[in-house]
């Protein structure tokens, strides 16, 4: 379970504005109704706490009720500085947190996969925090202002939120800062105080921290084109063609079908996924089933083509494409499947991370003609359509 500890008890005094600046109105809504929706897309995240200072909670509760959130949230007193706030967080932490991410509520664009990033590689090295490297040369100055060093650029990073962390090694880093009286600017110098490692994980230089007005306008300009940018759609079409044969058994769309055949195959000879994963492959330019799992291959031989359809999700995904829709007909003169056309949809869309109702398998005789009208072979088309994710 992954808690995500926002941050919005600040006063946004460098933004010169009388109310907290993460309650400015930026492309419409409050900055930290942004904030938190993005936090609330992200895969991983199962529970929200926003720190609030105490006049302010009132609002900012309501602010979550009307966000109409699924998953859990509370909201918990901050501190005087931002560090004394998260500390306060932690104290309200629910027992199955394992994992804990903090995340400014003054940045409001930070993307989802972020998040999911981020909360991967604390899983993996237990610290992680999204950086960019600095663009500028950066100086090391005395108190008057005469330069001392320049270090060298190509090791510094620009250090955001989200960081996020193991939870017991994020407590001991409190606990050892509050007894050291130790100050810092962001969590992670707390877990590195312990002696612990910090992994980078790459962020993004849109996801600024609005800390001065013309931060705002830039904000407003990169939702504004986020807004404007329109998804590409692509569509793509598979067919496949397997025998009926005896002693196998009849795997269509997932779904185990009572028959007296089975389609032969390397794999599970699932006609009608792998007619799906060839629509699929096709809509994102990436080539055919073949290609990426050739039946000559003793890896996928017997496979369960269910498993193979999450790993073209997975490709897809890594090529910045989302699943728009499934549109499939089986051609097969027995058995008579309707009775279980609704679990092929669900299974089809549960691999693909996509509403039941983005799917529909049909299935149809050929009236005794042909192949499949004979009862030798199963047929089955499919079409999908696939949609660009926006950065
Ligand atoms: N005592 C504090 C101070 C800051 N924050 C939060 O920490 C985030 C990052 O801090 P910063 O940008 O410094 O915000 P402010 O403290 O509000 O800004 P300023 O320093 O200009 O007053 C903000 O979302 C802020 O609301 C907090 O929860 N508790
Ligand atoms: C945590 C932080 O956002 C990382 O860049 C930053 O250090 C917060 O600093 P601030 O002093 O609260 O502005």
């Amino acid at each position: 379970m992954v808690c995500v500890i926002i941050a919005a008890a600040g006063q946004g005094k460098r933004m010169g504005s009388t109310v907290n600046k993460v309650l400015l109105p930026l492309a419409g809504k409050p900055v930290l109704a942004h904030t938190i929706q993005a936090v609330c897309q992200a895969k991983a995240v199962t529970s929200i706490i926003l720190t609030a200072a105490a006049e302010e909670t009132e609002k900012m509760s309501m602010l979550l009720a009307e966000l109409n959130l699924s998953i859990p949230w509370q909201v918990v007193p901050g501190g005087s500085e931002r560090q004394y706030s998260i500390a306060n967080a932690l104290q309200a932490l629910p027992p199955s947190a394992k994992i804990v991410a903090v995340h400014d509520g003054a940045r409001p664009l930070a993307g989802p996969g972020l998040f999911d990033q981020v909360i991967e590689a604390a899983r993996l090295y237990q610290a992680a925090v999204a950086a960019v490297p600095v663009k500028d040369t950066i100086k090391i100055t005395d108190h008057s202002g005469w330069v001392t060093d320049t270090p060298e650029r190509s090791t510094l990073w620009s250090v955001q939120t989200p960081q996020a962390f193991d939870r017991q090694l994020l407590a001991s880093a409190y606990e050892l800062a509050a007894k050291e009286g130790y100050l810092g600017t962001d969590d992670a110098s707390l877990v590195e105080r312990l002696g612990a490692r910090v992994k980078v994980v790459a962020g993004s230089y849109q996801n600024m921290k609005l800390t001065t007005p013309e931060d705002l306008h830039f904000a407003e300009t990169v939702l504004a084109k986020r807004q404007a940018a329109k998804p590409v759609i692509r569509a793509g079409i598979g067919y496949d063609v397997h025998r009926l044969v005896p002693e196998r058994r009849l795997i269509l769309g997932g779904v185990a079908v009572p028959y007296e055949l089975g389609l032969a195959g390397h794999s599970d000879a699932d006609v009608l996924l792998h007619a799906v994963k060839d629509a699929l492959l096709g809509a994102a330019g990436l080539g055919d089933i073949g290609k990426h799992f050739p039946d000559t291959d003793e890896r996928y031989k017997g496979i369960s083509s269910m498993k193979l359809l999450a790993e073209v999700h997975k490709l897809l995904n890594n090529h910045g494409y989302i699943v728009n829709n499934i549109d499939a007909t089986i051609v097969a003169q027995k058995p008579k499947l309707a009775a279980y056309i609704a679990q092929m949809n669900s299974n089809i869309a549960a691999a693909l991370d996509i509403d039941v109702t983005q799917v529909n398998v049909k299935a149809t005789t050929t009236e005794g003609l042909g192949f499949a009208g004979q009862g030798e072979g199963v047929a089955a088309y499919a079409t999908a359509t696939i949609a660009s994710v926006q950065a």
